[in-house]
């Protein structure tokens, strides 16, 4: 059961135990125009941490903010108490998958997977290791020599989830990556998820709009309002009849 002042205060869960996070960000702004975001958030290693909020709240620039797509105004961003600000996106601990545009269309499957383990693609024996059992494990074996273009949506997904199990990089941010896949799919890459978070210790980061995703694999959730995050909260906020009116209008549940 959440607890209750952590709610009504909107405290980062995390800050209360600073030895513990992996990833901190500190007082970070940013702004788009008229837009002014803000964020500070701690997250612990080992976490699944669910990115809600309505569109354009700024979800996906909080992610942009940590991969280095983006740089703050001001504020830091630590991994494992180290500034990571002036690290180029590729030079960070972490691995991305969006919801499109993952593959470089001119490269084969393997290679996709391949360049996330060496941007020459020339591998050494673990590297080709960790490249067959990621393929496996996304059942891509047998179609290697593909173009993403000979792909349906859902495989190409699998071939990004592939090349993030390849590189087991601590940090994983993922962003609506299953929205385009049908439920049976779905499923099976959030298990996916699941398994890379509690086999290989990887902490994920996850935009959803679909509040189920978030209340199957995440432990807590971060909802963004106007650029801030206005809650900080376990999970299981998302089914209690107690969360706090913002979270509900949010999920189309106040006044049910
Ligand atoms: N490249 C850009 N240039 C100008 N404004 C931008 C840019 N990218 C995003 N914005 C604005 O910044 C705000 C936050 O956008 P962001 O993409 O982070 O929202 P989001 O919560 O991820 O939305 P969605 O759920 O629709 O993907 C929005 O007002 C958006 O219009």
């Amino acid at each position: 059961m959440p607890n209750a002042t952590l709610l009504n205060n909107a405290i980062p869960l995390s800050n209360a135990d600073s030895s513990r996070a992996l990833l901190q960000v500190n007082n970070i702004t940013f702004a788009y125009e008229q837009m002014q975001m803000h964020f500070d958030l701690v997250v612990n290693r080992g976490e699944t941490l669910a990115i809600l909020g309505a569109s354009g709240s700024g979800k996906s620039t909080l992610l942009n903010l940590i991969a280095g797509f983006n740089q703050p105004l001001s504020g830091d961003i630590r991994f494992q108490q180290d500034s990571i600000l002036t690290k180029a996106p590729a030079q960070r601990p972490i691995t991305t998958l969006f919801q499109e545009h993952n593959l470089f269309n001119h490269l084969t499957v393997k290679q996709n997977i391949a360049i996330g383990l060496a941007p020459s693609m020339k591998l050494n024996a673990e590297q080709q290791t960790a490249l067959e059992t990621a393929a496996q494990q996304v059942e891509m074996t047998d179609l290697l020599h593909r173009l993403p273009a000979d792909l349906s949506g859902g495989q190409r997904q699998r071939v990004g989830i592939a090349r993030c199990l390849a590189r087991k990089q601590p940090l994983l941010l993922l962003d609506e990556p299953f929205s385009s896949l049908d439920p049976a799919l779905r499923q099976e890459m959030l298990r996916l998820i699941a398994k890379l978070n509690k086999e290989h210790g990887i902490t994920v980061l996850m935009v959803t709009h679909n509040p189920n995703d978030a209340l199957q694999i995440a432990d807590n959730i971060a909802f963004i309002e106007n650029g801030k995050i206005a809650l900080h909260a376990p999970a299981a906020i998302l089914a209690d009849q107690d969360a706090p009116d913002m979270l509900k209008r949010y999920l189309g549940t106040l006044n049910k």
